[in-house]
């Protein structure tokens, strides 16, 4: 059930949102759009969806157009939220678990178990409009799930959520893709695909300028990153050949090198020096790719 972007582009007039895109994203995968505003992951989306036509190219999943209209499989986290604030989570939940086809006996059960992994059971009851936005998030990501969907698309999940929610709908994620389900989600924080994603796609003014598995994006970008840590002077390695960046902060060295022959010399600099308690090669963070890619921080 591998979902299929092929040729794909969108234009708004003079407007191109999305650029001749193609990606293969596997069934049961957590996969990464990530990209700054305007970068087109909305669009994409909604064209996945059908809820927009393409200009060139098309979208299959099974070997199918979706139909979002006509669809039990999908959920959805739209990126303009849409809850009604007058009605009850469980009212709310309730009318959209029913659209989806399900019994209402059915949407309580799901409803009481995500609430109860959000950690937000005390707000079945309570009006959408009187909870705060993070809360109402967790019951928008509620409404996109409930009908527990083999494909589930999310704009920016994580916006708005604090560091402790969005550790919990982290985890969800991870629960959803254990129980079968291929999960897209769109968001300009590199870390939280590193976390999640074995594959992504980083979108540029519309274009695909990095794709792939993140091992492999991680490994042909060729530059690596040293930590040193340590109580020497090390300030005379900056001017060895190989490095693009040297910052040492406190105790802390970190050194970015164009590909890895350069570490060896710089670790016989630093042994020369005596004892060092870390001395690490690492990979770089999909962040640097971004920055060295697109020439844009994403923070
Ligand atoms: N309905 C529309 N009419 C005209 N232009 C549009 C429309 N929808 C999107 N665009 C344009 O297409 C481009 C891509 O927008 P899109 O919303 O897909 O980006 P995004 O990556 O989701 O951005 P953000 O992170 O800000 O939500 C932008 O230049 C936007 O102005």
């Amino acid at each position: 059930m591998t979902l299929e972007i092929k040729n794909v582009s969108k234009h708004f007039g003079d407007n191109v949102a999305v650029d001749d895109l193609n990606v293969e994203i596997p069934e049961g995968e957590i996969f990464g759009l990530l990209g700054g505003n305007g970068a087109g992951k909305t669009t994409t989306f909604r064209i996945i969806l059908g809820l927009l036509n393409a200009t060139e190219g098309n979208v299959l999943y099974n070997g199918k157009k979706i139909d979002y209209s006509v669809t039990d499989y999908i959920g959805y986290l739209p990126e303009e939220r849409g809850l009604h604030p007058k009605l009850k989570v469980r009212e709310q939940i309730q009318y959209l678990g029913k659209l989806k086809g399900m019994s209402g006996k059915e949407v309580d059960k799901q409803l009481d178990y995500w609430l109860e992994k959000f950690e937000v059971p005390e707000n079945k009851n309570k009006k959408i409009e009187k909870l705060s936005k993070g809360n109402q998030q967790k019951i928008q990501v509620i409404a996109s799930i409930i009908h527990n969907p083999s494909l589930i698309i999310l704009d920016e999940p994580f916006s708005g959520l604090d560091p402790i929610n969005v550790e919990i709908l982290k985890r969800s994620v991870i629960e959803m893709k254990d129980k079968g389900a291929t999960i897209i989600f769109s968001t300009h924080r590199m870390e939280h695909v590193e976390e999640l994603c074995e594959n992504v796609c980083i979108l540029n003014k519309g274009r695909s300028v990095v794709a792939g598995n993140i091992d492999q994006i991680k490994s042909d970008f060729g530059q690596k990153e040293i930590v040193i840590e340590g109580d020497k002077d090390l300030s005379y390695i900056e001017n060895m050949p190989g490095i693009l960046s040297f910052k040492s902060v406190r105790k802390r060295v970190t050194i970015k090198i164009e590909d890895e022959s350069f570490a060896e010399p710089i670790f016989n600099e630093v042994i020369k020096q005596g004892y060092v308690k870390r001395f690490e090669v690492k990979e770089p963070s999909m962040n640097d790719i971004f920055i060295a890619k697109v020439g844009e921080k994403f923070e």
